[in-house]
């Protein structure tokens, strides 16, 4: 592979890449080699430079399977055998109508559907190896995925220390930030978090994010939806100018007007999963006229050609144009076809098994990856009103609720009882605040998680230890604020070890409702996941002992109690309270008669044993532990699934 050099010095950096001193290279060399000349113009030259990728992909089908376990499971083919080449250097259209296959092809060339793919993609002539395959480009999805509450430029400088060589300064990985958005014209945005973006401000920021890493191929799935015509065209244009320094640009598109038609170098015709037309956009007129169906005057050829592929002039048609593309086989409409060397195919059978490349998919270390992660978690954090602010006041407000409601109750032999039943209190609030939260937010960074995900930022592994991570201190701020205040308002034991017990329970409910709520969280949407987990909280309090002793629970269920974390927390929390031989809680009037000022008696009537403390915190720190790995598990199957 031929590297184009510039005239500014060259120093390895780490795994061998190259770098150069400046960050704006002076002019590159001339080189002969027209393939280079792909190169010539390149802006982020900095970044290793690659060969150009040529994609050629033969036969390819894609069958989904519908229906789930309740019904019966229906197989339904997408892609009907297709072919296509997408040369290096061009920006690429797939068109068609609504419903065509156009993001399904998107997904498969990409690699990221991977379940009910048949043929072959070649890359360079050799079938493609996913891993290096997904290495060298980047996956733009139509919805913008974007940290909301991060700025421009901290959403930018994110993405560079995940995706650049650690080895590369700050002052560097700025000024290539600075370089790449003023490309795309975000200077003035920089300071302006992304929720504040205009949409064709979001789409821009979504390929800066990902040319950061110099993709050699960029798939777009629908880049103009949304945008103004203006917008639009300030879109296309982009691409066009990266496609023109070298790279493989595929994007899908409804309906182009006539000048953004003209902008794309190669259009892909889609209809119903087969290819109409495969060639250049000035030659697609020719090639209706071929077929025997000129374009009218004055007609848009994009939209006669969807007109046509909607079956709106007969289904003939439509056999008819497949047939002269031979389904995507014929390249006689290309702008030089004769230029398109017919690259040597390496058939899967000759080369035999595919060998993957070894290495990690993401750019830099597992120990960076946490850290960036943890930093941007963080500073999400601070500017959350929802996670962070909303959570704080919540149990400040229900702390000091139930504290005037029970004020004063832990030290009136009159009110055991009732003190009885605000442990049991704190504990649902613990359980339902976390659980609810989690069920509520985890959602909808699943999307985002996938794409970053997808596109090699992390790996899983360091996403969900910075997730758990960044919660733990809010939690822990959180369960203490509540602590305190209803501990002092209930005038609970003012005992030290008293308290940290009081304290290591409900954090560790607290723990344990979060796993609960991020296992269903990673699974279900926010609909679902809010139905849920409500449900499945209605065992854990079943079988918590409260209401229902657990003495008294049948012999056949009494399985149950033994996978509530809430009778955990209720022996854990009533021992703190009342374990360690309390004795008696004076009555506030000596003349009164209070049942159970002797805790024996209030412990015997409610049928909580408060003598296994140990036992308590280490079954609550195993489903602390099982239930995240619970949930890591279902994340890591959800995004095996998707694809
Ligand atoms: N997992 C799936 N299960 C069942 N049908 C599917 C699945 N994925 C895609 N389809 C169907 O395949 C067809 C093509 O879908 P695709 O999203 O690729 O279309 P499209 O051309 O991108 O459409 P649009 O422009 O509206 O986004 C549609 O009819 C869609 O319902």
């Amino acid at each position: 592979m031929e590297v184009l050099l510039h005239e500014s010095s060259t120093a390895t950096v780490g795994n061998g890449r190259e770098k150069t001193d400046s960050v704006y290279p002076s002019k590159p060399m001339v080189t002969a080699d027209p393939e280079k000349a792909f190169f010539e113009n390149a802006k982020f030259s900095m970044l290793p430079q690659r060969s150009p990728v040529d994609i050629l992909f033969e036969n390819v089908t894609y069958t989904a399977t519908e229906g789930n376990i309740c019904t019966k499971k229906r197989q339904k083919e997408i892609l009907h055998g297709v072919n296509g080449r997408f040369p290096p250097g061009q920006l690429i259209a797939i068109m068609g109508p609504s419903g065509a296959g156009k993001s399904t092809l998107l997904d498969v060339l990409s690699g990221y559907k991977m379940t009910g793919v048949g043929g072959t993609v070649y890359v360079n002539g050799m079938p493609r190896n996913l891993k290096s395959f997904r290495k060298s480009s980047c996956y733009i999805t139509q919805d913008d995925r974007l940290q909301p509450l991060l700025t421009v430029e901290e959403n930018m400088a994110v993405a560079a220390d995940l995706k650049l060589p650690t080895t590369m300064s700050r002052r560097q990985k700025n000024a290539l930030i600075d370089e790449i958005l003023e490309t795309l014209g975000l200077m003035k945005s920089k300071p302006t978090k992304a929720s504040g973006l205009s949409g064709g401000q979001r789409k821009r920021l979504s390929i800066a994010l990902e040319l950061i890493s110099n993709p050699l191929v960029m798939f777009l799935d629908e880049p103009t939806t949304g945008l103004d015509s203006s917008s639009c065209s300030t879109c296309i244009k982009l691409l066009k100018e990266l496609a023109s320094q070298g790279r493989t640009i595929i994007c899908t598109i409804h309906q182009p007007s006539a000048s953004l038609f003209e902008l794309f170098d190669l259009v892909y015709v889609l209809s119903a999963g087969n290819c109409l037309y495969q060639g250049s956009a000035q030659k697609l007129v020719p090639f209706l006229s071929d077929c025997g169906f000129p374009c009218p005057q004055y007609h848009n050829p994009a939209d006669y050609v969807i007109e046509l592929s909607c079956g709106e002039y007969g289904d003939d048609k439509i056999d008819t144009m497949i047939r002269a593309t031979a389904n995507g086989t014929n390249l006689s409409y290309f702008k030089e076809p004769d230029k398109l060397a017919k690259i040597q195919l390496m058939r899967a059978a000759d080369s035999g098994q595919i060998e993957e490349e070894d290495g990690e998919l993401a750019a830099t270390s597992k120990w960076n990856q946490l850290k960036v992660l943890l930093r941007r978690g963080y500073i999400k954090a601070k500017r959350d009103t929802t996670l962070t602010y909303l959570k704080i006041g919540a149990n400040i407000i229900v702390g000091a609720m139930l504290g005037t409601l029970y004020f004063k109750a832990g030290i009136d032999g009159s009110k055991t009882l009732g003190n009885y039943n605000l442990l049991f209190s704190i504990l649902m609030h613990h359980m339902m605040s976390t659980m609810m939260l989690t069920i509520l937010t985890f959602p909808s960074e699943l999307s985002i998680l996938i794409k970053e995900h997808f596109n090699r930022w992390y790996s899983l592994k360091m996403y969900y230890l910075s997730v758990t991570l960044v919660d733990l201190p809010l939690s822990t701020l959180c369960c203490f604020l509540f602590t305190i205040i209803l501990y002092t308002m209930t005038s609970q034991p003012m005992e030290l070890l008293r308290f940290s017990m009081f304290f290591l329970i409900s954090l560790l409910v607290v723990f344990v409702a979060n796993g609960f709520g991020l296992s269903i969280g990673a699974y279900f949407n926010v609909v679902n996941g809010t139905f849920l987990g409500p449900i499945l909280s209605i065992p854990m309090m079943m079988f918590a002992g409260f209401g229902v002793r657990l003495c008294d629970l049948p012999r056949y269920m009494y399985w149950g109690s033994y996978i509530s974390y809430l009778r955990f927390g209720l022996e854990g929390i009533v021992q703190a309270i009342y374990g360690m031989d309390r004795g008696v809680v004076d009555c506030p009037d000596a003349e009164m008669y209070c049942h159970h000022k002797y805790v024996k008696k209030l412990l015997k009537d409610v049928g909580v044993r408060a003598d296994q403390f140990d036992n308590d915190v280490i079954a609550l720190l195993l489903f602390t532990f099982v239930l995240r790995i619970t949930a890591y598990v279902v994340l890591r199957y959800k995004l095996i699934s998707i694809r």
